[in-house]
């Protein structure tokens, strides 16, 4: 059997412009693992006011931090796949690695027809979100059986559910912020800002949350913090109902009245760098922090293709080979 790897991330627009955004967030947003309310409220909503108004508006974020190659997130993706690729070769494993986004391209389909060229007949999904959500996770799962739909013959698989507690993956986090503290000095507090899910979707059972605490729990341990010097947090709250909290940016505009002036920050649930950590937390976050008295404020890059990250993903994939 030949075994093959299937990265999958979220997807990003083709261009930072109205249009490609606007093309991006309509298919994001009409996936029910997403959004979960019923299609006669949200449709309206969506196509009436969220498109038409967001699109402009998140379009000139995306600019503000696109790269000349293109959107950070792909080009981010693309070069974890590379150096997944050759790390793999380097370690003597034949073993193709494709790259799919959830929304956009290149698509989960396209992914598949590249490992089915290169003789795959074996899969290893990983999706690169650490924590399990229904909201990604199982999104990833959904496109998946909707491709093997099509297929008479279904490849064995192995679907790497999450690795929010995984011993690499934690290393290579603490590993991360050691480096910024070696490069800047510390800061009087870590706060380890997570993506934000609705509440309701937590109550309903998604993990995701938990396991947010669990990774910040073990990070916090492997870098020998104490209690009062870490901080967990959630960021990019969507829509009108509860998402979970603490949220990030009502943090930022307290952290300074209690004492804390020097602010390193992590987002541990983004394995490549995207709008929500270049704009929101590197950007828009610092200034409410500044502004409420901050002194000093770092943004600790995502795992991206950081070598420690890339091992990481060797020993999430080697782990599926037996
Ligand atoms: C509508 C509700 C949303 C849920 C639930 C949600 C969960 C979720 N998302 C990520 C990772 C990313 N999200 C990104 C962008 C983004 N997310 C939402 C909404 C929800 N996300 C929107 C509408 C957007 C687009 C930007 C905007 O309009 O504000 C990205 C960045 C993509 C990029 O191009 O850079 C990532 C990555 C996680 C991990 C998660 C739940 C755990
Ligand atoms: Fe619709
Ligand atoms: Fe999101």
């Amino acid at each position: 059997m030949k075994t093959g790897v299937l990265l999958v991330n979220l997807g990003t627009p083709t261009a930072p412009t109205a249009k490609a955004v606007k093309t991006f967030l309509s298919q994001f947003l009409h996936d029910h693992r997403v959004v979960d309310v019923p299609r006669a409220l949200w449709c309206p909503l969506l196509h009436g006011i969220i498109l038409p108004f967001r699109s402009p508006k998140v379009a000139r974020l995306y600019q503000s931090i696109w790269w000349p190659e293109g959107s950070p997130l792909m080009v981010v993706s693309r070069r974890q796949q590379m150096a997944l690729s050759e790390a793999l070769k380097a370690a003597g494993i034949d073993m193709p690695v494709a790259l799919g986004m959830s929304y956009g391209e290149p698509s989960m389909a396209s992914a598949w027809q590249a490992l089915k060229a290169a003789g795959v007949d074996r899969v290893v999904l990983l999706p690169l979100y650490p924590q399990y959500s229904v909201s990604t996770t199982a999104s990833v799962f959904d496109s998946w059986a909707r491709l093997m739909k099509k297929e008479r013959l279904v490849p064995a698989f192995r679907f790497i559910h999450d690795y929010h507690d995984h011993r690499s993956y934690i290393q290579a986090l603490a590993e991360s912020v050691r480096a910024q503290w070696d490069a800047h000095g510390r800061g009087d507090m870590l706060l380890l800002s997570y993506h934000g899910i609705p509440k309701r979707y937590e109550d309903e059972g998604d993990p995701y949350g938990q396991q947010c605490h669990r990774t910040s729990e073990l990070v916090a341990a492997e870098l020998g913090l104490e209690r009062h010097q870490w901080r967990t947090t959630f960021q990019s709250r969507f829509g009108r109902e509860p998402w979970l909290q603490p949220y990030t940016d009502d943090t930022m505009a307290a952290l300074p009245g209690e004492g804390i002036k020097r602010l390193d920050v992590i987002c541990p649930a983004f394995s490549a760098d995207c709008l929500e950590t270049l704009e929101e937390i590197a950007e828009q976050n610092q200034a409410l922090f500044m502004a409420a008295g901050g002194e000093a404020y770092h943004y600790i890059p995502a795992l991206n293709d950081h070598p420690a990250h890339i091992r990481m993903m060797m020993d999430l994939v080697c782990r599926e080979l037996v």
